[in-house]
């Protein structure tokens, strides 16, 4: 910041924490911090990664504008040697999708986790040298959530020793996978596995879809890009595939590893959710302390809008649910680690576990999240709209999370199916553990009373945790009491499948709260660390409790007059992280070439800037438009010429 004047430097003098210890507290570790630190600022420092104007460029420019910087940052990883820790930093920071995210986020995870020994020493050489550029082709136009569903065929031909893989109809086209449209080489395929005419369910198959040499579809193949999706810049600068299949090479991996993979990839959703989530967060935060509108006394300055109350009731469960979602990515990578030794070692028990939790808060973070980023929008006013303030590309990017990798509504009944027979094995041998070890408790959470007589005993994380594990106990119970009078299960499932996902959103949310208290339980170095995250903590449940009081009054888990007692002090404590909100942003460490915004820039000079970048649209390149002489000046003539008649 030498020589720039720091409009914010008040704000970060009001501090009472140590923000570059919380800086190692968001990052992981002082490793990954410095490593990110690092990588940020050469990505910010090159040229070629500059932002430039996305949303005004063609789709076709757009797209080879993405494949330029792919290719540089390519070159950058080679010439520099990263490791693939540092690659995957870099690629993160350039912060445009593309192809390469399904290489390296799915397609190498893919064979990572589904290939044999053999294959795997096939292909992933070449995958990671990049020689060859893959994706993940499970969707079809007719079929996505439904996987058993999927129509394509892979027929083994025992004389010739090969798979024949094939979309019978227009159904069967793969619709959808990123990267396949105009780059991938490669894809993993999902098809119906058929040898000696019998079905053996839907399998991966590694297919060559275009030739090395220049680049055309191999014969027996049709592909293209499926067209624009919402949002002008945003998410068009990927190509998503469709395409009809010929020929293939082979593969046969139990179904286990092939579930391996989307418990994988949604593990990594949920770290990214907690990414875009605080990046919306810093913007609307930063811009909220800058911006002012009434309440000037005699003249003086107006108020910060951050004051506002309100503001504050919007904004700061935001930035404590930043922090959550990142404390359950990392407890989930954890849990992902875990499952992987088990698969490796052929057990399969905690699997269903590892789903559960994955589909679940997968739901739950990118939801939160899409909503949240439009929140910060109208949290800026008018200025959140323009395209400068970096909200509505960032909204159109992040959205579809939603519906990849498993639509959300349909991931939160994976959770209640698990949410059910848990209950359902109450009082069997089998005893809930890990995140359901509360049902366990069941008797008690039936019929235990929440203690809180004044507000600040909603301080107390035990009294927080009970009220949590009372609310999701008496939901799934009560909708598996309801379940168990339909005579036909699967028919009392879809009847009963809003409440069903009412209890997975709050046993999600129990998860979620219980990782911050956990996380809080650990040794946090740094002045005052600790008590402004265990204010977040309080913040995020509080908010929660207050804003499904609902679902909390009607299993009786607290009372009336307990629930308005937890909005007294969530407003208590909106007061004491006021002060604080600023650097609980720059804990993030993001760069301004990360943020892309002006709104949220490190030094608050947003009017200025904001100015100067409204000066770059190319509407602004001529002081009279294009179509002045056809189409304004005539209609000006005409009614000159009216007003004379
Ligand atoms: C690229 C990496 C992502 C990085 C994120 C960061 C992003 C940063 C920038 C963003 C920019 C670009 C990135 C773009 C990324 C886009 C990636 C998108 C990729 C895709 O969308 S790929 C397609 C994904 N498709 C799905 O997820 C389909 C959803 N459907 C399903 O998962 C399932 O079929 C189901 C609905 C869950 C189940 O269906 P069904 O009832 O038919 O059940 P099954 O017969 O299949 O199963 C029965 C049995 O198995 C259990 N089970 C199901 N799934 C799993 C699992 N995953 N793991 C373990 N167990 C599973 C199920 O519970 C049943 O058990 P039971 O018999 O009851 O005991
Ligand atoms: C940007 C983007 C990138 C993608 N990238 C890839 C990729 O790389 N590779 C790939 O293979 N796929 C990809 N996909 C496809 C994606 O995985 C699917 O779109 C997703 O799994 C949802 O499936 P669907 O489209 O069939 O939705 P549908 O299942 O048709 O959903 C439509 C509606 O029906 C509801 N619904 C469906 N089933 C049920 C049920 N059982 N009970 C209650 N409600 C139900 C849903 O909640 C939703 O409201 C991508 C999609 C997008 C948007």
């Amino acid at each position: 910041m030498d020589g720039v004047v720091d409009h914010l430097a008040d704000e970060r003098n009001k501090a009472q924490f140590d923000v570059e210890e919380m800086k190692i507290v968001w990052a992981g570790s002082r490793h990954v911090f410095e490593l990110s630190d690092r990588i940020a600022r050469l990505v910010a420092s090159d040229p070629v990664f500059r932002k430039d104007n996305r949303a005004t460029l063609s789709r076709k420019d757009l797209f080879k504008n993405t494949l330029r910087k792919a290719a540089h940052a390519w070159k950058r990883i080679i010439e520099l040697r990263l490791s693939e820790e540092e690659a995957s930093k870099l690629r993160f920071y350039v912060d445009e999708a593309a192809f390469t995210d399904l290489h390296w986020g799915m397609f190498v995870p893919a064979i990572k986790g589904q290939a044999t020994e053999e294959q795997q020493q096939k292909w992933l050489p070449l995958a990671y040298k990049m020689q060859i550029i893959g994706c993940y082709a499970q969707t079809e136009l007719g079929h996505g959530s439904n996987v058993q569903g999927l129509e394509t065929t892979a027929t083994f031909d025992p004389q010739t020793d090969e798979f024949d893989i094939h979309s019978p109809t227009l159904t069967s086209s793969k619709w959808w996978p990123g990267g396949l449209g105009k780059v991938s080489t490669h894809a993993v395929v999902y098809a119906r596995l058929i040898t000696d005419g019998q079905e053996h369910g839907v399998h991966g198959f590694i297919v060559q879809l275009r030739s090395l040499d220049d680049h055309l579809p191999l014969p027996g193949i049709t592909i293209g890009d499926i067209g624009m999706k919402f949002g002008n810049g945003a998410y068009n600068t990927m190509d998503n595939g469709v395409t009809r299949n010929g020929k293939c090479v082979r593969s046969n991996v139990p179904r286990q590893l092939i579930y391996g993979t989307m418990v994988f990839v949604r593990q990594t959703i949920v770290s990214d959710a907690s990414c875009a989530l605080s990046r919306a967060v810093c913007i609307a935060t930063r811009y909220s302390a800058v911006r002012r509108q009434f309440g000037s006394q005699n003249g003086g300055v107006e108020t910060q809008v951050i004051d506002y109350k309100t503001q504050q009731n919007r904004l700061f469960p935001l930035l404590a649910a930043a922090y959550a979602f990142r404390f359950v990515g990392e407890w989930l990578k954890w849990l992902y680690t875990d499952v992987t030794q088990r698969l490796q070692a052929n057990d399969f028990s905690t699997l269903p576990e590892a789903h559960a939790c994955t589909a679940g808060l997968k739901s739950l973070t990118t939801t939160f999240t899409a909503d949240a980023i439009e929140e910060c929008r109208k949290l800026c006013g008018g200025h959140g709209y323009l395209c400068s303030s970096g909200l509505p590309e960032l909204f159109a990017v992040y959205v579809p999370a939603c519906t990849y990798e498993g639509d959300n509504v349909v991931l939160l009944l994976q959770v209640a199916r698990f949410l059910m027979k848990t209950v359902s094995q109450l009082g069997s041998e089998k005893k809930p553990v890990g995140t359901t070890a509360y049902m366990g408790r069941v008797e008690h959470l039936m019929q235990c009373r929440c203690s809180v007589q004044k507000a600040e005993d909603w301080l107390n994380p035990n009294t927080i945790l009970e009220a949590f594990e009372a609310r999701t106990a008496r939901m799934s119970v009560a909708v598996a009491q309801k379940l168990a009078q339909f005579a036909n299960p699967e028919e009392g499932f879809l009847e009963l499948s809003p409440n069903l996902v009412e209890a997975s959103v709050a046993h999600c949310q129990l998860i979620v709260v219980s990782k911050f208290i956990e996380k809080l339980q650990q040794d946090i170095p740094g002045k005052g660390v600790k008590e402004l995250l265990g204010m977040l903590c309080n913040i995020y449940a509080l908010n929660i409790l207050h804003k499904h009081l609902g679902d909390f009054l009607s299993t009786g888990s607290i009372t009336p007059k307990q629930g308005s007692l937890a909005n007294d002090q969530l407003r208590s404590l909106y007061s004491q992280v006021r002060p604080n909100a600023i650097a609980l942003v720059d804990a993030f460490n993001y760069t301004d070439h990360y943020l892309g915004s002006v709104l949220g820039r490190y030094d608050g000079n947003v009017y200025p800037k904001l100015y100067e970048e409204a000066w770059k649209d190319p509407l602004n390149d001529s002081v009279v438009p294009d179509g002045y002489h056809e189409y304004i000046r005539p209609l000006l003539k005409n009614q000159l010429r009216n007003a004379r008649l």
